[in-house]
Formats: structure tokens, sequence, C-alpha cells
């Protein structure tokens, strides 16, 4: 081997070695992945993606997957000729609208995660927020300047039961879940991802949320990009939130209702960054923004 190769080498093997004490930390543990943005949309990010979460589960990780799909939802609505529009960050969710958001989410973004992820290990299994009754929904209003708008059938998390996910998990599954649930009457309701991710990581008492995003992660005085915050508390984060605008309004609500229900850490990473996940959780820096407890 020559110097170069064998430096090369010697890299590579630094690499591994970086990441046993986070291999230490988080065996057994389990964690909660928000699924979004260009990750969903580039074929090497998405392989990226899977593939990671393939490699968490066989080092002993227990990852679950919550997806998004907002621009795939808004394409098929407009193909149906439907109108949709977003008041508050939250879409508008006539009955009609609602069908479209369940067969887009559960029957196209959700099969084709589910497959991505199985092309690396048989390990994939999807779910809806409506199977075992994983989440009730509870309807919610958007607020616009300060003010309450109905949003229709749009839903907040109101009850999880985690039973599913506990028996899929702890058969080695990798659960991959699609945002709709009924409310307490059985109405079809439409949830926003951050918010059923974090929901569900407090609900099964998650060591992490990982949300991704189109962005290196909080910047302080966006879009001002060297203002990115690496960790801030709840507290700090608090405070913080009447300066965020739509996008990132609700990723950091979910970080906010992760770690004030208990989950000691919440990140929002860089989707865009192949691996960034690996990235995130076997290296001494981290990746992005961490939110933890005030
Ligand atoms: N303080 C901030 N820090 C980072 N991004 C911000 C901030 N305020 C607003 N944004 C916007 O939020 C966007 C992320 O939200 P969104 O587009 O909904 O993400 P995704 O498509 O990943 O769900 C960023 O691309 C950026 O345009
Ligand atoms: C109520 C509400 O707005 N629901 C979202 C659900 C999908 C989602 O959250 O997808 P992203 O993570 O890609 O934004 C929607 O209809 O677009």
């Amino acid at each position: 081997m020559n110097g170069r190769d064998l430096g090369i080498a010697l890299g590579k093997a630094t690499t591994l070695i970086e990441a046993l004490p986070w291999l230490t930390e988080f065996h057994g543990a389990t964690v909660v992945v928000k699924y979004g943005g260009n990750a969903m949309v580039d074929q090497e990010l998405k392989r990226a993606f899977a593939a990671d979460m393939v490699f968490l589960r066989y080092v002993g990780i227990k990852p679950i997957v919550v997806h998004g799909g907002g621009p795939q939802i808004s394409s098929m609505l407009g193909r149906l000729d439907i109108e949709s529009e977003f008041r508050g960050g939250l879409r508008v969710t006539t009955p009609e609208a609602a069908d479209v958001v369940r067969m887009v989410l559960v029957g196209q973004v959700g099969r084709e995660l589910v497959n991505l992820i199985n092309g690396y290990g048989p390990f994939a299994v999807g779910m809806s927020g409506e199977d075992a009754q994983l989440f009730t929904a509870v309807r919610r209003t958007a607020f616009v300047e300060g003010e309450p708008v109905d949003v229709g059938q749009v839903g907040d998390v109101a009850e999880v039961n985690t039973s599913a996910i506990i028996d899929l998990v702890g058969a080695g599954r990798i659960p991959v879940v699609s945002t709709v649930a009924l409310d307490a009457d059985g109405v079809l309701h439409n949830l926003n991802a951050d918010t059923a991710a974090a929901a569900l990581a407090v609900a099964l008492g998650a060591r992490k949320l990982v949300v991704l995003t189109d962005v290196e992660g909080l910047y302080a005085n966006w879009p001002d990009t060297d203002s990115l915050i690496t960790q801030l508390t709840a507290a700090e984060l608090d405070a913080l939130m009447p300066t965020l605008s739509a996008g990132m309004v609700p990723k950091m609500e979910a970080c906010l209702r992760a770690v004030k229900g208990g989950v000691p850490a919440a990140h929002v990473v860089d989707g865009r960054v192949p691996h960034s996940i690996l990235l995130e959780v076997f290296t001494e820096e981290g990746f992005g923004t961490m939110v933890v407890p005030s």
C-alpha cells in the first residue's frame, strides 16, 4: 500500500472509530425521524436516506420514520383540479381534499419510501395514523396575524396509541408513518407531519427527534447564513419563535413540543446533504441545530 492509500485507509478507520461512543450511547435508543424536503425528491438523497435508516437498524438503534409530502399533495390536487391553499402554514383541507391527502400520503409517498428502505433490507412497514388508532386527531385552527382561521379538516394530535409501533419495532421493523388520522367522531383529518413526528417522539419516550429540512438548520437572523445556531435551549427557542417565518415555524414548534415533552434532544438537519442523519448521530460535533430542554 502506498503512502496515499494508507492515509485514506487510516482516515476511514478514524471515522469508524469516532462513532464508537455514539454507537454505545444510542444502542437500543428510539429515534423518530421526520423525512421531508429535498431528501424526498432527489434520487441520490432518497437512496442515502433509505440506507441510513437500515444502517441505524443494523447498529441497534430503533428508527421510526414520519414522512411529509406537501408538494406531492399539491401536485395531485392540481391534477384533479381541486383548489388548495395554505393559511398560517396549514393546508385548508375540505372533505374532498382530505381524501386526496390520504390517497397521496398513504398510497403514494408512504409506499415509495417503504420500497426504498426495503431496497436495503426488508424492514420497512407502512402505516397510517389510522392504523391501530396510532393518532387520534382533534380539529386545529390556524393563526394568521394572531387571528384564528378555520382551515377545515386539519388536526392536531390529541392522543397517541403507540401499541402497533411498539409491536413493529419489537419485531425489528422500521415503521413508516403517514400523517392522516380520524378524530373522536371518525372524521378524517390532515396532520402536519412535523407536528405528528413530535407527538410520536414524546409518546414513545424517544431519545431524539430528527427533522430534515432544506437549510443548514435554524438561523438566528434568517436569511443571514452566517447566523446558524448549533445548539439552543427550549427557553431560548421560545424567545426566537416570533421572529421565525412560515416553513420554520411548524418545525421549531415540533422541536419545542418534543423537548418540553421529555425528549432529550430535537435536531433540525440539512436534508440536502447525503447521510446528514448519520453525521448527526455518530459524530462528536453533530450536524445542524440541536434543541435541548431548558
Ligand atoms: N430562522 C430561520 N432559519 C432557517 N430557515 C428559515 C428561518 N426562517 C424561515 N426559514 C425558511 O424555512 C424553510 C424551511 O421550511 P420548509 O420549506 O417548510 O421546509 P421543508 O420543505 O423541509 O419541510 C427554509 O428553507 C427557509 O426558507
Ligand atoms: C395540515 C397540513 O398542512 N398538512 C400537510 C401534510 C403533509 C406535510 O406535512 O408535508 P411536509 O412535511 O412536506 O410539509 C399538507 O397537507 O401539506
